[in-house]
């Protein structure tokens, strides 16, 4: 088993150090200031594959090469920018495999988010959702828009979740520095002789809000019989900083505290090159891989993500998917593929011009397409309406995407970034939706083992699945697009 990565091993504290938080006044910003475009200038994209080729293999379900992928997510390296009828061809095929794979059904699932806090000092140029952590300090004058919640709040609000019919909880927080994944941890940490610059560690007493360890936050989610979604790859190594416990050893403590599964989110592109570039402070790959697979030796089933169209180049694109392809060759406990449409706005990658936009709808439709069609092994791809919208979102559901995700009433990562396709979507704008397209809603448990069919005559719709569910909306009074209880669920420190 490898063990998570020795903080001082490879300068990724330093970074962390050096990184800072991500609000207008911090380093962070500072450091994309530095990227100039020449600093990390891929090479074009080009293969020994021609785009016939690469269509012709996936058109026979031959199992396809990087060569291929990067000819049709480029749709063909040979001319610039996307060729329309190509694209279409690949879509096409792509939508064929998932009818055949996975039929007609859009899945979706009901649940929330709970993020715990954004406190967070890694720094990542893409990440908006973060606020500099110093600023959440007892005795900090800074302002900050972010939260902390204890224990007792996250158990509050999954209570009230469940009571609408939620089963599902998916939980993921920013790295802060008072976090840790036991008490017994918390000793380790102190014990440093220069705890905030070694292991990136200030004990809860310096904060205006404790968030308690990492397995009380999981113990008090875990209530009522909901599925906890939580523990990224880079919170499992936040989780072991500054000591030798291995990855599975980590999430087995986790499961045991109520765990059920992982989202494989921190993945952004799963190539060193531009991890540096976007988030040098992050683990890399191989950690990344070792954290994914100690989830899964600990019996946690996991999802995996990829956040595309920022600084990456479609070769980069198609070596991620051969990442997760391997991952899950060795582990089959890879749940989902969730494609996250990179949202520039807030950002600051864009904010200091190291990228003009996120990727195009082009990029989009064949992102989930080539997913659909390399990614043998993983059964779901899924459509998000936090990112694409619905119409868009909808379109994706057309090019190879079968899961639609979930209600998760609120929303902070991708509207902090800039997005604008609100934070709750009802059971009964789900039916309308997959409805419209021609397909037939599922109501999915977050392992996809449990599914219901849901007739579209039979409204309004709510959940069935959940412990507390009976079938009544989740939320009666309000449209989609608006969250309950205005701008967040969260409490503020
Ligand atoms: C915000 S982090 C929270 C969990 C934890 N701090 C981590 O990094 O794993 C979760 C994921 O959100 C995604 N994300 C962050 N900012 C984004 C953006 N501007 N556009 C799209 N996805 C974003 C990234 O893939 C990131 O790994
Ligand atoms: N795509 C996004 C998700 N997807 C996660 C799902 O909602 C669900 O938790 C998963 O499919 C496991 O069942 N969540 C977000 O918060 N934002 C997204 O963009
Ligand atoms: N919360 C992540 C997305 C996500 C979370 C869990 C998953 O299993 C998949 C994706 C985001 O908004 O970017
Ligand atoms: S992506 Fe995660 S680790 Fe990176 S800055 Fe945002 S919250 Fe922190």
């Amino acid at each position: 088993m490898t063990s998570a990565r020795d903080p001082d091993a490879d300068g990724g504290d330093a970074v962390r150090d050096s990184a800072g938080g991500g609000d207008a006044s911090d380093t962070g910003r500072d450091d994309a200031a530095a990227l100039d475009r020449g600093e990390f200038d891929f090479d074009e994209p080009s293969t020994d594959q021609s785009f016939e080729n690469a269509l012709a293999k996936a058109r026979d379900g031959d199992r396809l090469s990087v060569d291929d992928a990067v000819e049709l997510l480029a749709t063909g390296t040979d001319s610039d920018g996307t060729d329309p009828v190509r694209k279409e061809a690949v879509l096409e095929l792509a939508d064929r495999r998932r009818r055949e794979e996975v039929g007609d059904e859009v899945t979706f699932v009901a649940n929330l988010n709970n993020n715990v806090t954004t406190a967070c000092n890694t720094g990542c140029l893409f990440c908006n959702f973060k606020d500099s952590a110093h600023a959440f300090e007892a005795d900090s004058e800074a302002d900050h828009a972010g939260f902390t919640k204890t224990p007792a709040e996250s158990r509050e609000i999954v209570e009230e979740a469940l009571d609408m019919g939620v089963y599902e909880v998916c939980s993921v927080s920013g790295l802060h520095p008072a976090l840790a994944l036991n008490d017994e941890h918390h000793e380790i940490l102190a014990a440093h002789d220069d705890p905030e610059s070694e292991v990136n560690y200030k004990p809860p007493e310096r904060y205006a809000t404790d968030p308690g360890t990492y397995v009380e936050q999981i113990q008090a989610m875990s209530v009522g019989g909901i599925h906890v979604h939580s523990m990224t790859p880079e919170e499992a190594y936040h989780a072991a900083r500054g000591t030798d416990w291995d990855y599975e050893t980590v999430y087995r403590e986790l499961a045991d505290a109520g765990l059920d599964s992982a989202p494989g989110t921190a993945a952004e592109i799963l190539v060193d090159e531009v991890r540096d570039v976007i988030c040098p402070g992050k683990i890399r790959t191989d950690d990344w891989v070792a954290a994914m697979e100690g989830a899964m030796a600990a019996g946690l089933d996991t999802t995996a993500t990829m956040m595309y169209g920022h600084v990456e180049t479609v070769e980069h694109r198609a070596e991620h998917l051969q990442v997760i392809r391997d991952l899950q060759d060795r582990t089959g406990q890879i749940t989902e593929f969730v494609p996250l449409s990179f949202i520039h706005q807030n950002t600051p990658l864009y904010r200091h011009g190291v990228v003009d936009s996120g990727p195009s709808r082009d990029e989009d439709e064949l992102v989930v397409a080539v997913a659909r069609l390399f990614l043998d092994n993983v059964d779901h791809v899924q459509a998000s309406w936090v990112k694409s919208g619905d119409a868009h979102g909808l379109k994706l559901l057309n090019c190879g995407a079968d899961d639609f995700m979930g209600t998760i009433l609120s929303e902070e990562i991708t509207k902090r970034a800039g997005g604008e396709y609100g934070e709750y979507r009802s059971f009964d704008d789900y039916v309308e939706m997959i409805t419209a397209i021609g397909r037939t809603p599922v109501e999915r448990s977050t392992d996809y083992r449990t599914r219901r069919r849901i007739d579209p005559d039979d409204g309004p719709h709510g959940p069935r699945l959940g412990p507390r569910a009976d079938g009544s909306p989740m939320l009666p009074e309000r449209s989609s697009g608006h969250p309950p209880g205005g701008e967040s669920a969260g409490a503020d420190d």
